[in-house]
């Protein structure tokens, strides 16, 4: 138990406390009084009708289970007329469009990657927010985008043989991104600026222009000889880098040394999926993180290598324009802010003695925190519009959205920020917010910036809602079955038809894979194609890479060609992705799948539980390293739970597999000094009985979250750890 201070019906945790009081606090016009009061009076109206969202979702479910449970139709007709009898299909609205004011131009009109990022890391939040520009030859050189045969293999000492493959594809880039009048990039010798224009001298001495005159829009260092030539494409800049004295650029032609890409227009911070953040402590933790991105005061000190420096956020970027006027671009990634959802609550407050919900006290101490930014009061800007931008996960239907929509409000009000600063992305991640996504915009349409594909929860709720329906097909059927394409061609569309083009953004998933670089290449293409002005990357890596599918495809055009269709595709969305026979699958498939999903709990539970890390790349069965977070984990669990409901599996099977897997994990895991083991004692690791409660128990979890147990569990460790 924390120690408290009361004020009035809460009880605030000390650390909290002090934190906000000391730091949050000063500074942001808001008094200490006024602060507590306000927020004491806005959980007195929020908690209880939150605690009645929770009760829906609840009696839905309860209504869902019975009819399946009663052997009904899970198809057609009688299956969509059952979810509208139970108000869990609703009508559609009118038709409108969103209303969202002072929305920064990285959501509005500009397309490119998004990257989450843990927030209480802060070694990578740092690293996020400056991911705004990446270098390409570093993106090429340390990925599988580029081959290692024929002697280019990735090596720590610069490979010159690779470097050169490098070189040529980077240039083979420049030839979409930079266009010539004649000639290609690959032939350049130099790149000059000539009064108004760049003059591109080719290998056979004669000179070449830009196709499109008015893509150059500056330089670095000297007319004479600039260090840096700036470029527009898309809306997105880049920078050639010159330097012949270089090791790189020594062995280029034209001494180009980088091509520097904008990269992740905008990061999410994230409180939620990434992060275990389990009490008053972690928390404090997480808003202190947010609080010095916000302030821009955040660093850590790094090594790498026998070099020691400080990683703080990077300023902004200056340039001469070719008129001789100043330019400055932003250095860093437009910064939203991911809170939690409204099912899980915190000790860090308690109200009348009980806990608070824990997406009440993010939203409150979140935007007291950014308010920062908005008064100017830090060393950088995030938002010029003024705005506040926080992503709402796992909201099931509109009413859960116009409960974050009021609360917002009143937060507004509290804080003294103008009604409607605080902008909201839209998780589309639960089946009851996808059939009802235009009602979802409808109720917060002064604030919508995003709706969001989140696929990976939305399958955990995919297989959670209709569990009781049959057994699930195996994993990587559920990927591409009709109920997820037309969820994710319905988003966009109805995006579309709300207005959402050139005032927000439609974004798409995570590549949930962080070291297949080729292979995001080959597929995150299909995002903007799409219609998606951006979509989830996991490293700055893959932001700078998936940057380049903005400069192939021209999303404002595509969304423009693709308003007019609309699509609601909900008879495909309510198509449950059951078995189609359940004696299809072969024994080695079903062990295959068993033991790929518990290999994947395992390895990312234990490290949640036992050392609080919220996001770990995990090898799978294939040893291919997989992003896991809490959604991923939920897919797992639900779809064990699901075949064991079914009796595909058996419980012996599963215990076998976690007995099995329990040791291959703490294998994988043997170079890490802070890993504590789940084996041979596997019955008092607390690690592995939450893995165990997650699939026995998972058909009992709310929606088939993981955060109940994963919280109560590492509380348990935490207990544990203070006491040894
Ligand atoms: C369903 C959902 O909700 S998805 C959203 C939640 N998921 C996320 O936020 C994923 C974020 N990604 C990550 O946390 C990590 O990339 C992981 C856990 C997947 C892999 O991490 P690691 O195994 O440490 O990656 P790896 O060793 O390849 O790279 C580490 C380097 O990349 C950087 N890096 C990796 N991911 C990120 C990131 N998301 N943001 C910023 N920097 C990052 C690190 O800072 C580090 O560089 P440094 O040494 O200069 O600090
Ligand atoms: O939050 C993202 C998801 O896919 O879930
Ligand atoms: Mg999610």
């Amino acid at each position: 138990m924390h120690n408290y201070t009361q004020y009035g019906r809460m009880q605030v945790a000390k650390v909290l406390e002090h934190f906000i009081n000391a730091q949050a606090l000063p500074g942001s016009g808001v008094e200490e009084q006024t602060f507590w009061h306000g927020f004491e009076a806005i959980l007195a109206k929020f908690i209880e009708p939150n605690k009645a969202l929770l009760e829906k979702r609840a009696t839905l479910q309860a209504k869902i289970n019975a009819y399946h449970h009663a052997g009904k139709a899970a198809t057609g007709k009688p299956y969509r007329s059952f979810l509208e009898d139970i108000g869990y299909l609703l009508p559609e609205p009118p038709d409108f469009t969103i209303e969202t004011d002072n929305v920064d131009a990285e959501m509005a009109t500009m397309a490119g990657p998004q990257l989450v990022v843990p927030i209480n890391n802060a070694r990578y939040a740092l690293n996020a927010a400056n991911s705004r520009w990446g270098s390409l030859y570093d993106a090429l050189y340390g990925t599988d985008v580029i081959s290692t045969d024929e002697g280019a293999e990735i090596s720590h000492r610069f490979n010159p043989v690779r470097g050169e493959k490098v070189i040529q594809a980077a240039r083979e880039w420049l030839n979409t991104l930079l266009p010539l009048n004649s000639g290609t990039h690959q032939q350049a010798v130099s790149y000059k600026i000539d009064g108004d224009a760049i003059a591109v001298t080719l290998a056979d001495g004669s000179i070449s222009t830009l196709r499109d005159t008015s893509q150059w829009r500056g330089y670095q260092g000297s007319a004479e000889a600039p260090t840096a030539l700036l470029f527009v494409h898309n809306g997105l800049h880049f920078e050639i880098q010159i330097d012949a004295a270089h090791p790189i650029g020594k062995t280029d032609p034209a001494g180009v040394k980088d091509i520097l890409l904008e990269a992740a227009l905008t990061t999410i911070m994230d409180c939620e999926d990434s992060v275990a953040a389990v009490d008053a402590e972690d928390k404090t933790q997480v808003y202190a993180n947010w609080l010095g991105l916000m302030q821009g005061t955040l660093s850590v000190e790094m090594k790498k290598g026998d070099t020691t420096f400080e990683r703080k956020m990077n300023p902004d970027r200056q340039y001469t324009a070719p008129d001789g006027n100043s330019l400055t671009l932003p250095g860093r990634s437009l910064m939203f802010v991911r809170n939690v959802g409204h099912l899980m609550t915190n000790d860090a407050i308690l109200f009348d003695g009980e806990e608070v919900p824990e997406g009440i006290m993010d939203g409150v101490i979140t935007t007291l925190i950014a308010k920062h930014d908005l008064l100017g009061s830090g060393r950088f800007t995030n938002s010029r519009a003024g705005s506040i931008y926080i992503v709402k996960p796992k909201m099931h239907g509109p009413e859960e959205v116009a409960f974050s929509d009021a609360l917002f409000g009143e937060i507004e009000e509290l804080l003294g920020l103008q009604p409607f600063t605080l902008k909201m992305g839209i998780m589309d991640e639960e089946r009851r917010t996808s059939v009802n996504l235009k009602a979802c915009i409808a109720a917060a349409k002064q604030r919508t910036v995003f709706i969001n594909t989140g696929f990976l929860d939305r399958t955990g709720d995919e297989i959670h809602t209709s569990m009781l329906a049959g057994p699930f097909a195996d994993k990587a059927s559920l990927k591409t079955m009709p109920w997820i394409q037309a969820y994710e061609k319905a988003n966009v569309s109805t995006g579309l038809a709300c207005g959402l083009s050139g005032k927000a953004q439609i974004g798409k998933g995570m590549w949930p894979v962080p070291d297949q670089m080729a292979a995001m290449m080959e597929a995150k293409i299909g995002h903007p194609k799409s219609g998606a002005n951006t979509a989830w990357v996991p490293s700055p890596t893959a932001a700078t890479l998936h940057a380049l599918h903005y400069h192939q495809v021209d999303v404002f055009k595509v969304q423009k060609d693709l308003a007019e269709a609309r699509f609601n595709g909900i008879d495909d969305i309510i198509t449950i992705p059951l078995l189609a026979d359940r004696n299809t699958l072969t024994k080695e498939q079903i062990q295959r799948e068993v033991d790929n999903n518990v290999q994947g709990i395992l390895g990312y539970v234990v490290r949640w539980v036992h050392q609080g890390i919220g996001c770990s790349k995990v090898p799978d069965i294939n040893n291919t390293g997989l992003m896991e977070d809490r959604a991923t984990l939920r897919i797992s669990s639900q779809h064990l739970a699901n075949w064991l409901d079914h009796e595909i599996i058996s419980p012996d099977m599963v215990r076998a597999s976690l007995a099995r897997m329990a040791k291959l994990v703490d294998e994988q895991n043997a170079g890490d000094p802070d890993y504590i083991p789940m084996t041979p004692d596997t019955a008092s690791s607390i690690g592995f009985q939450a893995a165990s409660e997650l699939i026995f128990k998972g058909a009992e979890q709310p929606s088939g979250y993981t955060e109940p147990v994963l919280h109560q569990k590492r509380k348990e460790m935490k207990a544990l750890l203070r006491g040894r």
